[in-house]
């Protein structure tokens, strides 16, 4: 493929700019207007997720089509917002159209603007992987053009996407079954609603089986979830983040989606399911529960799991393309493949792209603080600056969960947050104190030597951010020794 010149590029920045600047010149108005408030504060938190898209756009001449599109949209926000200011600019900018339509249009077209520009993207990504030579390591291949529907509120004709494969070498080794549109009619086949599997912030998820004749998928044992109609506009956004981003990754260690239905009002995930539950389920023996599994009842597992868990995040901090936050790093965002406990990540429901260059203002600004009680990183919670070490804290306290079998909030039990509660004995060396007493967990000399390093990394993904908080990559480092000096037993 032919790369942008120059002066594409240069192009291309120029768009990207103007696009952020509008991004910013609507966030701000939007602190002085004075009619349909609540509308544009919509706006404004939708526009804002924008920001971290644009931000990561490749400089290449196949984004300036849609980067103008999706430009000509931020223009007609923004000048509705200003329209806003005051009563009579307002009446003259929407005569007698009904505000709440005009928002509404507005919002549709931004939702539809920033689909075609991740299409290109995704394309771009995929063309730029079909012309690099594949290394041993790279498992799988740029996979064929599937159809989605259209989008609410985008124009009819269908689009094409193309789904790419990441280059890490824990890439899934799943090439060919790439993420699609269903119908309503392919869910309502699936599943009848009945089996909960369980609730999540946005909606509940179901059991069910793809019955897709002469297709590879038919049979699969899926998770459908459904995001609830209620808080219209945080589904959407919930919708967009997870269907979006996780359609662009691929690792051994997160979740896979199988497709997606946005008919009309339904708004639907649907997920390889996983047979074994959640990594919490699994832990919660503490005060009772299932007992027997081998993630409850052996270290080693339990250690497995974390690794892999935080090869996940790894890739989400390091190796996927464009790079990702999860926000929402949890036990219970753990699911466990029913043939071999595998972990996977999921939850992707809050996940951000990384904006480039931020780190150094301490993380990019979001307008909401998400994620689970428990695992929130302080620093995060209070200034609204995430960062991808806002992951790697959440991580710790999954790592403190697994060698405690207690929960993060234990608000009721102890009166505070695990972290308060274990992590002062962790640091004085009395992790004895605190571990798992499960009767099948007596560590042996070498597995408590092992559990010391899982801990002391625990207590460095935990200390404030800027003291030497561990990146993912030590992390993965430490836990795999770990992993192997329990093996060595
Ligand atoms: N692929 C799956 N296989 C099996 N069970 C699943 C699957 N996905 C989700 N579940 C179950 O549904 C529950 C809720 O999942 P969901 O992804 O909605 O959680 P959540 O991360 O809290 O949601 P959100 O990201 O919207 O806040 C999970 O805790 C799990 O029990």
């Amino acid at each position: 493929m032919a790369l942008a010149g120059v002066g594409d590029a240069a192009a291309v920045t120029q768009l990207i700019g103007q696009a952020i600047g509008l991004v910013a010149m609507i966030i701000r108005a939007v602190d002085t207007v004075r009619q349909n408030r609540l509308e544009c504060e919509h706006l404004a938190c939708r526009v804002s997720t924008v920001d971290g898209v644009l931000s990561n756009l490749p400089r290449d001449q196949e984004m300036a089509p849609p980067l103008k599109v999706l430009k000509n949209t931020l223009e007609e926000a923004h000048r509705m917002v200003i329209a806003c200011q005051n009563r009579g600019a307002a009446s003259h900018f929407f005569g007698s159209r009904r505000h709440a339509d005009c928002f509404n249009q507005v919002n549709n077209r931004i939702i539809s603007d920033i689909v075609i520009l991740n299409l290109s993207l995704n394309s771009y990504m995929a063309r730029r992987h079909s012309n690099q030579v594949l290394q041993p390591s790279h498992i799988g291949v740029p996979t064929a053009t599937i159809a989605m529907a259209p989008w609410p509120g985008s124009s009819s004709a269908p689009l094409q996407t193309l789904m790419v494969v990441s280059q890490q070498s824990q890439v899934s080794s799943i090439s060919s079954d790439n993420p699609r549109a269903l119908t309503w009619a392919e869910i309502a086949a699936a599943t009848s609603f009945s089996v909960e599997l369980g609730r999540g912030s946005s909606g509940r998820v179901y059991k069910g089986r793809l019955q897709f004749q002469f297709h590879f998928h038919h049979g699969t044992e899926v998770a459908v979830k459904v995001l609830e109609k209620h808080r219209r506009q945080g589904v959407e956004d919930a919708f967009m983040a997870e269907s979006n981003i996780l359609s662009g990754l691929r690792h051994d260690h997160i979740v896979r989606l199988v497709g997606w239905c946005a008919e009309q009002d339904y708004r639907m995930l649907v997920y390889e399911h996983m047979g074994k539950g959640t990594l919490r389920d699994h832990l919660q023996h503490f005060g009772g529960g299932p007992s027997s599994s081998p993630v409850t009842t052996s270290w080693e597992t339990r250690v497995e799991v974390l690794l892999g868990v935080a090869r996940a995040i790894h890739y989400l901090h390091c190796g996927a393309d464009p790079l990702v936050i999860h926000r929402n790093v949890s036990s219970s965002n753990i699911l466990l493949d029913g043939a071999n406990w595998t972990p996977r990540l999921s939850g992707f429901g809050s996940a951000v792209f990384q904006a480039a260059g931020v780190e150094e203002h301490g993380g990019q600004l979001v307008e909401e603080v998400v994620g689970t009680p428990g695992y929130i990183e302080p620093e995060y919670s209070g200034t609204h600056r995430v960062s991808a070490a806002s992951d790697v804290y959440s991580f710790g306290v999954v790592v403190l969960e697994a060698l405690t079998g207690r929960p993060p909030d234990i608000y009721g039990v102890t009166l505070g947050l695990l972290v308060d509660s274990v992590l002062p004995s962790v640091q004085e060396g009395k992790l004895r104190e605190v571990l798992d007493g499960h009767s099948a967990l007596q560590p042996t000399p070498r597995q408590m030597e092992a559990l010391d390093l899982v801990a002391y990394t625990a207590s460095r993904c935990l200390c404030p951010r800027g003291h030497n908080r561990l990146a993912m990559s030590d992390v993965v480092a430490n836990l795999h020794r770990a992993l192997q000096t329990i093996r060595s037993n």
